[in-house]
């Protein structure tokens, strides 16, 4: 069973390799996975990546890809080539993609995980874009899309994770954004919940950034979030 620090996601949501580099060694202690986002990808590309692995972490590297099947499959491969843990895509992207995705990952290292539905979108965010009912229906929707296209890790709020788990199983990977400590500001985020109460549904990692990088001590900020994730699991 994997640990408090092991299921702790840190996103690198910073512009520059120097600033990378020392949250990096700040919080590698308490934090398993970084997360390499759009911010610091489009800055200074795939140097982001291997300031994650020089520092024996695993990276995770979302580019939310989103576009037709042939250069999602070669974004893809080239992730893959980078030896990243993780890559993101986006389950909108439709079957065709997925199965694309899913052959250009098969048999690497890389996971794959299809976001569902962003964390920052309510109710009146999906009506505003055609997307009508709860958050719940249309991320259980794509996460049959991707499941059936051999996608079998997902990307989805606290809100959706005990149902998102009985449709991709325990075989499964589900990655939870929009993770807040008690009391800490939502900020962007819409669909949100405690990092104990998104492992009690089911989570198998945590991405938490700004209640981390915002603290006044970030090191004991990761520290009492991986301890939580801790006493959750058990
Ligand atoms: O794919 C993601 O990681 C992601 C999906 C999603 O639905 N919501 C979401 O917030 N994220 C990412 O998770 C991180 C959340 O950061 P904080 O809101 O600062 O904890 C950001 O890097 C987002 O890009």
């Amino acid at each position: 069973m994997r640990s408090g620090r092991e299921r702790l996601v840190f996103p690198l949501d910073v512009e520059d390799l120097a600033e990378a580099r020392q949250w990096i060694a700040r919080l590698r202690d308490h934090v398993g996975v970084f997360k390499v986002g759009l911010e610091l990808f489009t800055a200074i590309g795939p140097d982001a990546v291997r300031a994650v692995h020089d520092a024996g972490a695993a990276c995770f590297l979302d580019l939310k890809l989103h576009d037709i099947p042939a250069t999602m499959a070669g974004a893809t491969a080239s992730a893959v080539r980078l030896g990243v843990r993780y890559l993101t895509v986006h389950a909108a992207a439709g079957p065709a993609a997925l199965r694309a995705v899913a052959g250009a990952a098969a048999n690497s290292g890389t996971t794959l995980l299809a976001v569902t539905v962003l964390t920052s979108l309510d109710r009146g965010e999906l009506d505003a874009i055609g997307m009508r009912g709860e958050p719940a229906d249309a991320a259980t929707r794509l996460a049959g899309v991707a499941r059936d296209a051999g996608v079998l890790g997902l990307v989805c709020s606290p809100h959706e994770v005990a149902t998102l788990r009985g449709v991709v199983g325990e075989g499964g990977v589900i990655v939870v954004p929009g993770v807040r400590p008690a009391g800490a500001d939502a900020g962007d985020q819409r669909r949100v919940a405690t990092p104990t109460d998104a492992i009690a549904a089911g989570a198998d990692l945590l991405v938490v950034g700004r209640p981390i990088r915002n603290a006044r001590d970030p090191e004991s900020a990761a520290r009492a979030i991986a301890s939580e994730i801790e006493a959750a699991i058990r």
